[in-house]
Parts: structure tokens; sequence; C-alpha cells
């Protein structure tokens, strides 16, 4: 397998506290540990957007709320599944070194896989801002500091994440050593608190919104799926590394979406912001799930500066990064509305389960395993393996076509048309999955004959 994008670093010779390269062409050192990573990934699972967005899970577009056990399951499901894609192709990265739009030069070729990662660059700048006007409302609700001027706010997040994005390996052993045990208190504290209240009876539920609970967890989990191997390369081992963000991230997700259904179940039309708030010294407590959303903004910032580096290697990251850094911060000063955001994890999970499905498919099963990727510069174009993540988008689209009106109304059309109207078996993300990984599988094989 061609993987000479490497020039310098060997993993032996990388000390404990090496950087991540500056440039695309040096060896990524393998200095991250089990625990370094559990602990990413188990802030990342831990968001103010979880607590705020349970509606998603527990009352699910279009449909009936869902009894508290279905909601529960829908997310476990969904959590754990999306995150085992995620770490697929996370693995990839550790495998073979590369951060994650340059592993897609052996999937696409180096000319098509820019395509990629131009839709990546793009989501990522989404996420970014989203994440700084996130952590823009969490200040905005604390009583100590509510009418701070809210450019004032983004500015000093923006700097946050822009520094953290310097220092990516640095930052990941400041989180698990000082992070994420105080983020472990403050989430069981809220935990007891909320749940010393009684959680009032349902009525009016239903499981026909089950799947479409689980491809919004899933989504959630998938979402990450695009920058995973910017870190998983700097693991030393690939089950280490699986087992890591598998185990580390899903059960922070569940727990934290957990605790958003139960705040929304006691105060439906309160801002679950508040319902925290409101619990004894909720603020201190607060005030810590706040601060580690920059890990988030800080790794959405990284990312975006590593997938513009799969179309300029030879540029310093952290040119990239301080570039990438100062646009989000400049848009988020613009930004207020955050809604969409349902439509939003659709079209997110519609991209990328069906592309974890053909790159696990190709990578394990295809060229990947016959030794035949060429993470090069010079990799030629495979446009056919466009073919399978076209599908599975389509796949997911018809089941799950979301709610933006003339978008959902252009795929009705693709439901009469194929005589496939959705019921409650619909699972979109699985679906989609499968329809991608079977037509890679095909192409696979007859690849393998063609070479034969
Ligand atoms: O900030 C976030 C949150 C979810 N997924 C991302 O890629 N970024």
């Amino acid at each position: 397998m061609n993987h000479a994008m490497t020039t310098t670093t060997t993993p032996a010779e990388a000390a404990p506290a090496a950087e991540a390269p500056l440039h695309l062409t040096t060896e990524a050192p393998r200095t991250l540990s089990f625990s370094d990573q559990a602990a990413f990934w188990a802030n990342l699972g831990v968001s103010l957007i979880g607590f705020s967005s349970a509606a998603v899970i527990l009352i699910p577009t279009g449909y009936s709320p869902l009894p508290v056990p279905a909601s529960l399951l829908a997310l476990a499901l969904g959590t754990v599944v999306g995150m085992m894609m995620t770490a697929l192709a996370g693995v990839v990265g550790t495998r073979t070194g590369a951060p994650a739009m340059a592993v897609l030069r052996g999937l696409f070729g180096t000319k098509l896989s820019w395509l990629p990662s131009l839709a990546n660059i793009f989501q990522l700048i989404g996420w970014g801002v989203y994440e700084i006007t996130v952590i823009v409302q969490g200040v905005d609700a604390m009583p100590h500091t509510h009418g701070i001027p809210r450019p004032l706010v983004v500015l000093a997040a923006g700097a946050l994440c822009t520094s953290m994005a310097i220092w990516p390996l640095a930052v990941l052993r400041v989180l698990r050593k000082y992070v994420t045990g105080a983020v472990a208190v403050a989430m069981l504290y809220f935990t007891v608190q909320l749940l010393r209240n009684p959680i009032p009876h349902q009525t009016g539920t239903s499981w026909s919104g089950f799947f479409p609970a689980v491809d919004a967890a899933l989504a959630l989990s998938v979402s990450f799926l695009p920058m995973a191997a910017d870190y998983m390369r700097h693991a030393r081992s690939s089950r280490q590394a699986g087992g890591a963000a598998v185990l580390g991230y899903s059960i922070t997700q569940f727990w934290c979406y957990a605790i958003g259904i139960v705040a929304l179940l006691q105060a439906p039309d309160a801002d679950v912001f508040h319902t925290m708030l409101g619990v004894t010294a909720g603020w201190l407590f607060f005030l810590v799930l706040v601060l580690r959303e920059s890990d988030q903004s800080f790794a959405n910032v990284y990312s975006t500066a590593m997938s513009i580096q799969n179309l300029l290697p030879r540029v310093d990251r952290r040119i990239l990064a301080g570039g990438v850094g100062a646009l989000v911060t400049v848009i988020a000063l613009f930004v207020h509305d955050l809604g969409g955001f349902a439509n939003f994890l659709g079209l997110i999970g519609s991209v990328f389960v069906p592309l974890a499905a053909v790159l696990g498919v190709d990578y394990f099963l295809g060229r990947g395993r016959q030794g035949r990727w060429d993470l090069t510069e010079r990799s030629p174009a495979r446009p056919a393996m466009l073919l399978p993540w076209a599908l599975g988008f389509v796949v997911y689209q018809v089941l799950n076509p979301g709610s933006v009106d003339w978008w959902a109304h252009g795929w009705m059309h693709v439901q009469d048309w194929l005589h496939v109207h959705p019921g409650w078996w619909a699972s979109a993300s699985l679906y989609s999955f499968a329809a991608a990984a079977l037509a890679t599988g095909a192409i696979v094989a007859l690849d393998r004959r063609r070479t034969a």
C-alpha cells in the first residue's frame, strides 16, 4: 500500500509530548493513550446542544412523543451504532497514519477527495460557528455573566478555540488530566438534582417515531466521522482507538441526552438551560459545561484546518487553524439563529452514513485489504466509488427527507415513483448504510474479478 504522504518522524522516535505535524507530508506521532482518547471522546459526547435538543429524540419531527423507554432505547441504539461507523472511519486513520480527508485519497483518488474535503470544510465551519453561538447562549443564560456584551463573549470563545487548535495533542492531554473529571462531577450533580423531582406521566405517546429518533441520535454520533481520523491517527493501535471512541463517546452522549429528556419532561415549556440553572448551585456546574464546550469548537477548527491541508499539503496547519478560527469567530459575531438543527442533522446523516459504509468496505474488504490504496498526491481518480455513496444518500433521503418543505416535497415525489412510503420500520441510517455497503461490495467483487 502506498502511504507515502510521510517523510520524517517515525512513531518510535516520537516524544510523549510531541505535537501533531505541521505539514501533511510529515508522519504523525503515535502518542495518544487509551485514556487520552477515551477522555477526548467522552468530552465530545457531552454538549450543551445535547441538553437543549433532547426533543429531537423524545419528540421526533412529525411524530407523536415517544414513551421514555422507547426514546432511551432509540438514543442508545443510534448513539452506539453511529459511533461504530465513526470509529470504523477513524481506525482507517490509525492504520494509515493519515488525517480524515487524506484517507479519502485512497478511496476516491486525490483530486476526487477534494470534493468531500470541500463539503467537510463547509460543514465544519458551520459547526464551528454553531458551537461558538452555543457558548454565547450558555454564558448569557447564567446569572453572573448575563449582560456581558455578546461580541466580547464571541471574541473570547473564538480566541480560546483557535489557540487550542494550535496545540491539539497538548489539549487532549489537558482534557484527560483536568477537564473530564470536572465534567463527570457536573453531570452527576445535574442527574441527581433533576431526579429528585418527579417525572410527570406522559400522554399521547407512540413508538411510531422510533426509527426517526434512532436516525437523529445516530446522525449526531456520525457527525464526527469526517474528523475522527484527525485524532485517531495519533493512536498506538486500532483496537485501542476504536474502543476508546465508542466507549467514551457513547456513554456521555447517552447520559447527556438522557438528562435533556428528563429536563424536558419536567418542564416542557421551559428553556432547558434555565431548568439546569434553577437547581441549587446549578450555575457553578453549568459553568464547567459551558467552558468544556470549547473542546468541540476546537475540534471543528482543527479539523477544518486538516481538511484544507488535503488541498494545500505544504501549508503550516497553524496558519490554517488561525485563519479558520478568525473566520468562524467573525461569522459568529453576526449569526444568532440556531434554527433548523434537526434538518441539518438529517443532511449530515445522509452524507456521512453511506460514506462510512463505502470507506469501510473498500478499505477492509477491497483495495485497502489488497494493499492497493494510494494516499499520495498522485493517487488516481476512482469515480466508480462515488456511485455507492450517492446511492446511500438517495436511500437515506427517500426514507427520511427531513422537514424543509421544498426539499421534502421533492423526495416525496421520488417515494411515490418508487412506491416506497416510509413507516415505523424505516431507519434511514441503517438502510442507507446497507445499500451503500452492498453496492460497494459489488464494485469490489467486480474489481477483484477484473484484476484476478
Ligand atoms: O461541534 C460539533 C458537534 C457535532 N459534530 C461536529 O462535527 N461538531
